[in-house]
């Protein structure tokens, strides 16, 4: 049968199932068959190296930047991605054309069943710097350890004993089916990564085809709240190793956007909100608000 569409996607189990999704919503709005959509693995730098924090390696791009080349030489009509691990600048020939309906955007505790509950001194296991820092506001006697590597890698260093708990995603566990794993944290008291939950399709600009055929999947809320999270990303010139927490939500035309950037120990922060119809305009205008407001040890993480 011919391939109507090629997707690229990473090859860890959580980019693989994201991918599958896609393809699924794809052929159902078109009435293709699954065979005639390709998923297309690209391996990236990010996959290769598990062993070392992902600042020292390098940094921004690590998940992209293979994808970003595939796309843009057109071996695949579109990338997914999670959003969470999008760039906040994207190259000029590529844009975000859709994204899936958001899944739980919470992070699950797995290991003890709060924070509060982890017992003085817990050795807790994370790479991301916003995990860290929330977790160390909390509680400042905890001792947070590198943990990276796939969600399965990471339950296995658990079960291991390299440390007493974690903190995922919980729309990565569900995805995976790890729906019974951890317990979720509410959002008032851990704010989710921007972005987090959100699967997102890359296209090239140039390509009008495939921005028409990934359009039809779009969930036009999840990308409104997206887009204005990874727009305060670029007013404050953070990105996703950046220690910031950011959320919107819609109701009607009205999206609230609420957002923390705290100092990587957590012995310092600075929290707000705002809201407004223009997303992008909120965006801007509570990054500026946070910065002006920030303790001087958590501004200087910010380069706007
Ligand atoms: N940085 C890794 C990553 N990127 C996206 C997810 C989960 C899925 C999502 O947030 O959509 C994860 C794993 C995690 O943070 O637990």
């Amino acid at each position: 049968m011919a391939i109507n569409f090629r997707l690229g996607t990473r090859g860890s189990p959580l980019a693989l199932t994201q991918a599958a999704m896609v393809r699924d919503a794809l052929c159902a709005a078109h009435g293709w068959a699954a065979e005639t959509v390709a998923l297309v693995v690209i391996r990236t730098t990010g996959d290769r190296v598990q062993d070392r924090p992902l600042a020292e390696i390098g940094g921004k791009a690590l998940w992209t930047k293979e994808l970003d080349r595939a796309l843009l030489e057109e071996e695949i009509d579109a990338a997914v991605h999670s959003m969470k691990d999008v760039e906040t600048i994207r190259p000029a020939a590529i844009r975000i054309a859709a994204m899936l309906p958001r899944a739980d955007v919470r992070d699950r505790l797995i290991g003890a069943d709060t924070v509060a509950a982890l017992p003085a001194g817990a050795v807790v296991g994370t790479s991301s710097p916003r995990r860290r820092a929330q977790l160390l506001r909390l509680r400042p006697d905890l001792s947070v350890v590198t943990f990276r590597g796939n969600v399965d890698t990471r339950l296995a260093k658990l079960a291991a004993g390299e440390a007493q708990a974690t903190l995922l995603a919980a729309a990565g566990l569900d995805r995976l089916g790890r729906d019974g794993v951890g317990r979720p944290i509410a959002t008032d008291d851990m704010l989710p990564a921007p972005a987090q939950g959100a699967v997102g399709i890359e296209v090239r600009h140039a390509d009008h085809r495939a921005a028409l055929i990934v359009a039809a999947i779009d969930d036009p809320a999840t990308s409104a709240c997206v887009a204005a999270e990874r727009a305060l990303l670029a007013h404050l010139g953070a990105d996703c190793h950046s220690p910031v927490a950011a959320l919107a939500a819609l109701s009607g035309a009205m999206l609230t956007l609420r957002a923390e950037l705290i100092a990587e120990d957590g012995s310092a922060w600075v929290e707000g909100s705002g809201e407004g119809t223009d997303g992008a305009l909120v965006a801007a205008e509570l990054a500026a608000d946070l910065l002006a407001r920030a303790p001087a040890v958590v501004r200087q993480l910010f380069q706007p």
